[in-house]
C-alpha cells in the first residue's frame, strides 16, 4: 500500500470543493490503485488543522474549531515529526508569498501540486530555479488547471513537444469568466454588471474579478504555455488589452471595485452596439510560437465562427502544429468553476501518487 499525504493550502471556493472530492474517491483508489490518501493538514491564509490520522467528513466544523494560527515552519516540523510519506503540498490559493516558499517545501520533501498560476508566472529566473530544485530533490510539480481549469492542455501542449512535434500557434479563449461573460452578455439584455456578478457567483472570476477583467489571467495563461514550448519569455512582454478603464484601477480596493462596477455598463453596451450584424464579443489569446509574439484582446467575432459559437464558461483552445496542418487540433470545454478544475487537481494528484514508491 502506497500513502500519500495531502497539505491543502487554501480551502475557499477551490480548495473545499477538492477536499470533498478526494474524500469521496479515496476508497476506491485504496481498492483500485493501492493508493491510500490521508490529508493531515489544511490551512487557510490564517490557521491550520492539524490531524495526523487525516480529516474526514466534519472537516468544516473541526477547522472551525480546532484550527490555530500557524507559520510554514510549524507544517514542516509537523510533517517531520509524524514522518509523513509521500507529503504533497496543493496550492489553491492566490498567494505569491506561498509561491515563494515552494522552494522550501522541496527541500523538507514535498511534491507539489498547484491550481494557483504564479509559481509558473514569475521570473525566468524563480521559474527554472523550482525546476533545478524540483530535480535536484527528486520531487514532482503538476499544474495542468493553470490553463483550462480540468481540460487536458498543458500536459497536450507538453506531450506535442516532447514528441517533437512542431507547435506553430494556439489561440482561443482562455478565459473561463470573460468566456461566460461576453458568451452571456452578447445573447442577452442584462447590464455587463450583473452578468459579472454572476460570473463571481458561479466561482469562475479570480477573488478579485479584475485579474479576469485585466486580462492578466490570460496573459498567465499564455506565458505558462510559451514557457512549456522553452520560449524564454516574461510576463511583461505579453500584450494584453485591459477590459478595465483607469479609474476603476490602481489605488481602488477590490471592494471600492465591486461598488462601483455598474460603471461599467455603459462602456460594453457601446462595445456589444458597435458590431457588425451577427457577430459577437470574445476575449481571446493568441500565442505564435515563431514570432515569440503573446497577445490577449477583445475582438468581435462571427457568431457562427468557432470562437463566436461557444457557450456557457467554455474554453476553446486552437492548436495549431505542422502535422496537424490548416485544421487545428481543438480542445473545448468548461474553463472554470470549482468542480471542475477541483476534478482537474484530483488527477494531477492520482498521476503524481502513480509515479511515487
Ligand atoms: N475558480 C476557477 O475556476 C479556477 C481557479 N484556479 C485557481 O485556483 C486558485 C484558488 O481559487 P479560488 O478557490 O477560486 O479562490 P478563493 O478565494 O475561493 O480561495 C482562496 C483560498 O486561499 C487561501 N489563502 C490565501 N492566501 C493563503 C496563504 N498564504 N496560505 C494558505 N492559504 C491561503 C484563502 O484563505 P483566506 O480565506 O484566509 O484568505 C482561501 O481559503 C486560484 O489561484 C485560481 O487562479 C485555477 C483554475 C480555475
Ligand atoms: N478566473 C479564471 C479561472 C481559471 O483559471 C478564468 O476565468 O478562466
Amino acid at each position: 500500500m502506497k500513502k500519500v499525504n495531502i497539505i491543502l493550502f487554501g480551502v475557499g471556493n477551490v480548495g473545499s470543493t477538492l477536499i470533498d472530492q478526494f474524500l469521496k474517491i479515496r476508497s476506491r483508489w485504496t481498492a483500485e490503485s493501492g493508493i491510500r490518501l490521508n490529508i493531515p493538514v489544511i490551512a487557510n491564509s490564517g490557521k491550520a488543522l492539524f490531524m495526523p490520522k487525516g480529516i474526514g467528513e466534519n472537516w468544516k466544523e473541526d477547522f472551525d474549531k480546532n484550527a490555530e494560527a500557524y507559520k510554514l515552519e510549524d507544517i514542516l516540523e509537523f510533517s517531520q515529526k509524524h514522518q509523513l510519506e509521500n507529503p504533497v503540498a496543493i496550492d489553491a490559493t492566490v498567494s505569491k508569498d506561498l509561491v515563494l516558499d515552494y522552494p522550501k517545501l522541496v527541500q523538507n520533501g514535498f511534491h507539489l501540486v498547484a491550481a494557483n498560476k504564479v509559481a509558473n508566472t514569475l521570473s525566468d529566473e524563480f521559474y527554472y530555479g523550482l525546476r533545478r530544485e524540483l530535480e535536484k530533490h527528486k520531487k514532482h510539480f503538476y499544474y495542468e488547471t493553470n490553463v483550462g481549469a480540468g481540460l487536458p492542455i498543458v500536459q497536450t501542449v507538453q506531450g506535442l513537444h516532447q514528441a517533437g512535434e512542431k507547435v506553430i500557434r494556439i489561440r482561443g479563449v482562455f478565459s473561463g469568466s470573460l468566456s461566460f461573460i461576453f458568451n452571456t452578455f452578447s445573447e442577452s439584455e442584462g447590464e455587463f454588471s450583473e452578468v459579472l456578478k454572476q460570473a463571481g457567483d458561479l466561482g469562475y472570476t479570480e477573488p478579485d474579478a479584475r485579474e479576469d477583467l485585466s486580462g492578466n489571467d490570460v496573459g498567465r495563461k499564455l506565458l505558462i504555455l510559451a514557457r512549456e514550448l522553452q520560449l524564454k519569455k516574461e510576463f511583461k512582454e505579453v500584450k494584453i488589452q485591459s477590459l478595465i478603464p483607469e479609474k476603476l484601477n490602481g489605488k481602488t480596493s477590490t471592494e471600492d471595485f465591486q461598488n462601483r462596477i455598474s460603471e461599467l455598463d455603459e462602456i460594453f453596451e457601446k462595445r456589444k452596439k458597435n458590431q457588425k450584424k451577427n457577430h459577437v464579443l470574445r476575449y481571446v489569446g493568441e500565442l505564435k510560437v515563431g514570432r515569440g509574439s503573446l497577445e490577449a484582446k477583445l475582438i468581435s467575432a462571427p457568431r457562427e465562427s468557432a470562437l463566436g459559437q461557444i457557450k456557457g464558461a467554455d474554453n476553446i483552445f486552437e492548436i495549431y502544429t505542422e502535422s496537424y496542418g490548416e485544421q487545428p487540433l481543438v480542445i473545448q470545454g468548461a474553463g472554470a468553476g470549482a468542480a471542475v478544475t477541483a476534478r482537474g487537481v484530483v488527477c494531477d494528484v492520482l498521476k503524481l501518487s502513480q509515479r511515487l514508491n
